[in-house]
């Protein structure tokens, strides 16, 4: 199994035919091994298209990876939680960015990230600013990449203010997937969020600029199923403002047709100069975020798993390569060579069919059913779908619920590195103990006697027993040796 280790490593796979043989010796050579249709909650057409997208499917940010190019820097709103001003090369945040670029520069970096990352399957535009409202910006950018790279997905984001203006345009240059960003249905609780928006040349303040906000939203999203583009709804929660409220926000744009709902964290520091963080407005907990989630399962379908990346973001989501892919060190010029990413989708539809063929066998492999506790399991991964990274070397640990009723992915939480060969160690230590609140069990490639003592003391249990095992399988297989009973169900 060494080989496909080094595609969970997800550095670009050498050895294609290798990987191949050893999935051939398993019985499981084809990419239609397992559930190649994809979940059963999804028509076989729809996952075609969602299951190269790593935003859109769960299961594909396993081998999928994502690049935003920042050609759109001005806005239309004012949000309480963003400042575009504030930028760090080291932080995570949307919004964030190390350079602007025009679209001659974006088509170039595009190109050359194409050629080194092979997971590359989609472009999207989240500002800095607003896609939509940069438009003609956005529009060149996106159309001159379509010729260079024509299976590149399409993906923009915005906050729906100019939205309907372009829908049209939208539609004809093939863009699949559009995020807006909608945090309130009831202007009262938008004017809490939004100070003003400008439209039809004047600023408007107070419940009647939320009000504007909402209707130019509903009518953006209307527009777009009609098309039948798919459309994710990106939902803040700002504790004490909508937080609550959210539960209807879901309903309503269930109702009108997105295909997801991804609530995601305020993230709020006064340093970042944003009204909320200057009054202090706090950001939810891992566990207050996931307790709305949860409440509102049966609504639109939940995306669990964003990253809140930059507006330069480049890689698989939660790992950040911008910073090999500045301007200053892309060569004078670029041509775009398909090879590398050829490849690495043949590989991926072989992993694939052996990831969920372990899911079938589990399900068919089914023990008695008996009282056992439901537990959040959080997972140290590199990617490929596997439990392979060192506890002391995560940024992020993915969180599964796990019961006889099966194993679901809840969501990540982001920690401080623990090792980092320096000081801090301790502070990073106990964030993670505080960030993994919940939590009864790490999992992880390997972890040291000390941590893992000190885990214990706080009774948290980790374990390397699972190392390099599927996630799911690992998390299943952990259970039941804890519990005397094997989860009923694997889901992504
Ligand atoms: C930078 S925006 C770009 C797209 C567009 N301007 C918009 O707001 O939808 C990308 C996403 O990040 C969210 N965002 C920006 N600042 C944030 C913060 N401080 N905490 C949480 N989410 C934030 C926005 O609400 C939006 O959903
Ligand atoms: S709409 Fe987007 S870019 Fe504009 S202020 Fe809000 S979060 Fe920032
Ligand atoms: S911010 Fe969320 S939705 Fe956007 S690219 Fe990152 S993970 Fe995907």
């Amino acid at each position: 199994m060494a080989q496909l280790i080094s595609l969970g490593s997800l550095k670009a796979p050498t050895s294609a035919a290798k990987m191949r043989a050893s999935l051939a010796k398993s019985g499981c050579a084809s990419s239609s091994c397992g559930s190649s249709d994809g979940p059963a909650d999804m028509s076989p057409e729809m996952w075609e298209r969602v299951k190269d997208h790593p935003c859109y499917s769960e299961e594909a940010h396993h081998y999928f990876a994502r690049m935003h190019v920042a050609v759109a820097p001005a806005c239309n709103i004012q949000c309480n939680y963003c400042n575009r001003k504030y930028d760090c090369a080291n932080e995570s945040r949307p919004g964030v960015v190390s350079e602007r670029l025009d679209p001659d520069q974006a088509v170039k970096k595009v190109i050359a990230v194409a050629n080194e990352v092979p997971q590359l399957s989609v472009l999207g535009i989240a500002g800095p600013g607003d896609a939509c409202y940069d438009w003609r910006k956005t529009k060149e950018t996106f159309e001159r990449v379509s010729k260079e790279i024509p299976d590149l997905k399409l993906c923009l984001s915005t906050n729906g203010l100019a939205l309907p203006d372009y829908v049209d345009e939208i539609a004809d240059m093939a863009i699949d997937h559009v995020t807006i960003t909608i945090n309130a249905i009831d202007p009262e609780i938008g004017a809490k969020i939004y100070p003003w928006v400008f439209y039809d040349h004047r600023r408007w303040t107070g419940v009647e600029a939320s009000r504007i906000l909402l209707e130019r939203q509903m009518l953006g999203l209307e527009m777009l199923v009609a098309r039948d583009i798919l459309v994710k709804v990106n939902s803040v929660m700002i504790p004490g403002i909508n937080d609550a409220h959210l539960i209807e926000v879901n309903k309503a744009v269930k109702e009108k047709g997105a295909f997801l709902h991804n609530i995601m964290p305020l993230i709020s520091d006064p340093a970042h100069g944003t009204h909320f963080g200057l009054t202090g407005q706090r950001g939810p907990t891992p566990m207050e975020v996931k307790a709305l989630q949860d409440k509102v399962e049966g609504g639109t379908k939940l995306m669990r798993h964003c990253r809140q990346c930059r507006a330069d973001a480049v890689g698989i989501l939660g790992e950040d390569r911008g910073q090999e892919f500045t301007m200053d060190q892309l060569p004078e010029t670029v041509s775009y060579d398909p090879a590398r990413r050829e490849e690495y989708r043949s590989v991926v539809a072989t992993v694939r069919g052996e990831h969920a063929a372990t899911k079938e066998a589990a399900k068919a492999d089914l023990a008695e059913v008996r009282d056992a506790p439901v537990l959040l399991v959080a997972v140290a991964t590199r990617g490929g779908g596997r439990i392979n990274l060192h506890f002391g070397h995560a940024q992020e640990f993915q969180v599964f619920e796990v019961s006889p009723g099966g194993v679901t992915f809840v969501g990540h939480r982001k920690v401080e590195q623990y090792c980092h060969g320096g000081h801090g160690e301790e502070r990073a230590f106990d964030g993670i103990v505080e960030t993994l609140q919940g939590v009864s069990t790490v999992l992880c490639a390997k972890i040291g006697e000390a941590p893992k003592d000190r885990l214990e003391k706080v009774g948290i249990k980790a374990s390397d027993a699972h190392a390099f095992d599927w996630i799911e399988a690992g998390i299943a297989a952990w259970y039941a040796a804890e519990y005397g009973t094997q989860p009923a169900m694997l889901t992504a």
